[in-house]
């Protein structure tokens, strides 16, 4: 067994307890969720139908006009296969309306416009709903700063934040994702045939080896040579980790009181439940 395999049994368990615990004590019965048709929000509608019960789940399928129409297709499919509520509701009149203004914009900047965008329509229908916004980043995006900042990255519970991906790769074979949401290969799908492992330059497999042996198990520069990875390859992920920790943080405050919020003011959030 690699270091990376897991006890699905366990942390199924443990992972549909913490949604339901987490949305039911702040008195709220409901999920929403972004469904890409990719393999980390479909994980996420999983538990959370177990969670919750499918009728308590509501995803929402947003494609821009240059997404794969095989996402819709593979984000209905799970959503059939869990009986959760589905909708569609397409960005492309949002999104260019706003690029009109800026047609110069890079690709970068058009994507993290679109997470932001269906960031809105997911705090939208939370509250139309009654329910809390459901996070589908694993823990291998976290690290590397790989998602949009109040973007995809936004939510109010995140089961698969501290499951690297190839551990979401081995819980959703165990729950039972489609195997074609499974088989294919993880994409931002921006457009026609982007991968995520082509646009970071490695694997994912590869980064979770090294970001499991860096994060969990703290070993230094000198003991990833020897246990045999590349320096120019720990070098470039420990750049993305270091580089994108700001993505993982509160914004700053600057400080004039005594009880500055989240240095001196700190409850946990379910503080006084
Ligand atoms: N040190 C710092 N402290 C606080 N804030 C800082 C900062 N440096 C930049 N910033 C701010 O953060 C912004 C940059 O962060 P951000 O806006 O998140 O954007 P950025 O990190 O530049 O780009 C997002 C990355 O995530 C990828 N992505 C996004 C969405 C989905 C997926 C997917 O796989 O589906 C992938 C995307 O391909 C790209 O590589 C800056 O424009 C600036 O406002
Ligand atoms: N077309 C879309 N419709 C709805 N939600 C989307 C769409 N594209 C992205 N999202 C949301 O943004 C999240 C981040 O995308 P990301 O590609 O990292 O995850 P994924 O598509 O679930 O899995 P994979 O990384 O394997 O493609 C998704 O999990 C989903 O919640
Ligand atoms: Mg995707």
């Amino acid at each position: 067994m690699g270091a990376l395999s897991v006890n699905t049994a366990l942390l199924r368990q443990i992972l549909v307890g913490f949604v339901r615990d987490e949305v039911y004590k702040v008195g709220l019965r409901k999920g929403v969720l972004g469904l890409s048709g990719g393999i980390d929000s479909a994980l996420v509608a999983y538990i959370a139908a177990e969670a919750l019960g499918p009728e308590n789940v509501y995803a929402y399928c947003m494609p821009y006009r240059t997404s794969n129409p095989e996402s819709e297709a593979h984000a209905r499919l799970v959503a059939e296969s869990l009986g959760i509520n589905f909708k569609v509701i397409e960005i492309t009149g949002m999104v260019d309306a706003y690029f009109d203004l800026y047609p110069e914009a890079s690709n970068m900047r058009r994507g993290n416009k679109m997470a932001r965008e269906r960031m809105t329509i997911l705090y939208d229908h939370s509250a139309d709903v009654a329910g809390l916004v459901l996070g589908t980043s694993n823990k291998t995006e976290l690290l590397l700063g790989y998602g949009t900042l109040h973007g995809d990255m936004a939510s109010a519970l995140n089961p698969i934040g501290d499951i690297y991906k190839s551990q979401v790769w081995e819980l959703s074979e165990a729950m039972g994702v489609p195997h074609e949401v499974i088989e294919k290969k993880p994409s931002a799908d921006l457009w026609a045939g982007q991968t995520d492992e082509q646009e970071l330059g490695f694997t994912y497999r590869d980064a979770d080896e090294l970001l499991y042996r860096m994060v969990d198990q703290r070993m230094s520069r000198e003991e990833l040579i020897a246990a045999g990875f590349d320096a120019q390859f720990i070098d470039n992920v420990h750049k993305k980790v270091q580089g994108s920790h700001f993505k993982r943080r509160l914004p700053i405050i600057a400080k004039v009181s005594n009880r500055t919020i989240d240095r001196d003011f700190r409850y946990a959030r379910d503080w006084g439940k």
